[in-house]
């Protein structure tokens, strides 16, 4: 039995190691947090994170992370994007090179912009890295509820024991060598998604949900190609798959986060209330940020900075949105090279 772990006990990596426990792997898990593991250990359920899980007794839960990593095939990394280079400077030291790292955060490097196999690059530049995305939340992966995912690396071997080691009956993973376009779908949809929090926060009715997502995976693709994507992995699982279920869901801690603030509460009073990783926030920051730079036109991630770092209020961005320049819908998209001929 081969020996695999995953580092960050929260609601993702759990829902990831009870699938490739399913799937027969000896798995063990890291967590930096004492009382947490001495729970799950105890009472077998991550209640934080993933309350009514059963997490079966083959799962080794431990804070020592030398023991987890070593002999492990495949290292997955399931902590949150501005954690992840702190979590790799942790482990690097213990990491051999032929251990594949599989990536699992959705997000944008705040302070650099980097994308999260850039991070890790920099940190462990010799180790095969795999990122894996797609419309896929906690909840539903841990009760084993069919979904599909995507293991992306230009390598196509990796990204094929990585799809291995995942797929079951119930989980169907693809591959795609396009490995900036699903890292930059799974980061920026989490800013559409807070975006389309908003609206319903703010009231608003599914015509405006619509017009949001479907702008905004045009929005997601201006940006991704501008930064080395490829354009047709954003209508795939990892861009428009993503986006629908996260714009849609009522996991979507993004999506949740969104209706607070269309509510009226504050940015403070809403991280507290969901109380789980809130990936838009930063991810809207950078995305406005590189917008700028590039000179890329990001009208929504734009108007969602404003309500998060400006103080704006969402009615008046909406209405800021509604009343710009007229367009016409297939001449922005000739333009920005959605279409070639
Ligand atoms: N939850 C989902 O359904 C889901 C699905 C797909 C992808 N993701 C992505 O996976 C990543 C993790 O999300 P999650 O839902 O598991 O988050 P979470 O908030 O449920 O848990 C995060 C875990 O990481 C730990 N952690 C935080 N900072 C850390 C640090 N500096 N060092 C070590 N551990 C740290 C926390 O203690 C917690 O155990 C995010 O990027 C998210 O976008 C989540
Ligand atoms: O709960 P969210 O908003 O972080 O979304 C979780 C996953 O990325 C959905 O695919």
């Amino acid at each position: 039995m081969d020996k695999v772990c995953v580092i960050g006990l929260g609601s993702w990596g759990s829902a990831l190691a009870l699938t490739l426990c399913k799937n027969g792997y000896e798995v063990h898990m890291w967590t930096r947090n004492e009382s947490q593991a001495n729970e799950i250990n105890t009472t077998r359920e991550n209640s934080r994170f993933l309350p009514g899980v059963i997490f079966p007794k083959e799962i080794k839960i431990s804070t020592d992370l030398e023991s987890v990593i070593k002999d492990s095939k495949i290292i997955v990394l399931a902590v949150p994007s501005q954690a992840v280079r702190s979590v790799v400077k942790q482990i690097k030291h213990v990491v051999k090179e032929d251990q594949i790292l599989v990536d699992v955060a959705k997000g944008l490097e705040r302070e650099t912009g980097l994308r999260l196999s850039q991070v890790v690059k920099e940190e462990l530049p010799n180790n095969e890295y795999v990122t894996l995305s797609g419309p896929s939340h906690a909840e539903e992966v841990s009760r084993f509820m069919p979904t599909t995912l995507v293991a992306a690396s230009p390598n196509l071997e990796i990204a094929e024991i990585v799809q291995d080691a995942f797929m079951n009956p119930q989980l169907r993973v693809y591959t795609n060598p396009d490995i900036i376009g699903v890292e930059l779908g799974g980061a920026l949809k989490n800013i559409i998604a807070f975006g389309a929090g908003m609206c319903d926060g703010l009231g608003y009715g599914d015509n405006a949900k619509a017009a949001l997502m479907t702008r905004g995976i045009t929005e997601m693709g201006r940006l991704g190609v501008a930064m080395g994507a490829h354009v047709t992995t954003f209508t795939g699982l990892s861009g428009i798959g993503d986006l629908i279920v996260t714009c849609t869901s009522m996991h979507s801690r993004n999506r949740r986060a969104g209706i607070l603030m269309g509510e009226g509460k504050s940015l403070e009073e809403t991280l507290k209330e969901v109380d789980m990783v809130v990936e838009g926030i930063v991810a809207t920051e950078v995305a406005y940020k590189v917008g700028k730079k590039l000179n890329i036109d990001l009208p929504i991630t734009n108007a969602i900075y404003s309500v998060l770092y400006e103080n704006a209020k969402p009615e008046e961005t909406v209405r800021a949105l509604m009343t710009r320049s007229k367009k016409n819908e297939m001449e922005e998209v000739v333009n920005n090279g959605f279409v070639h001929n």
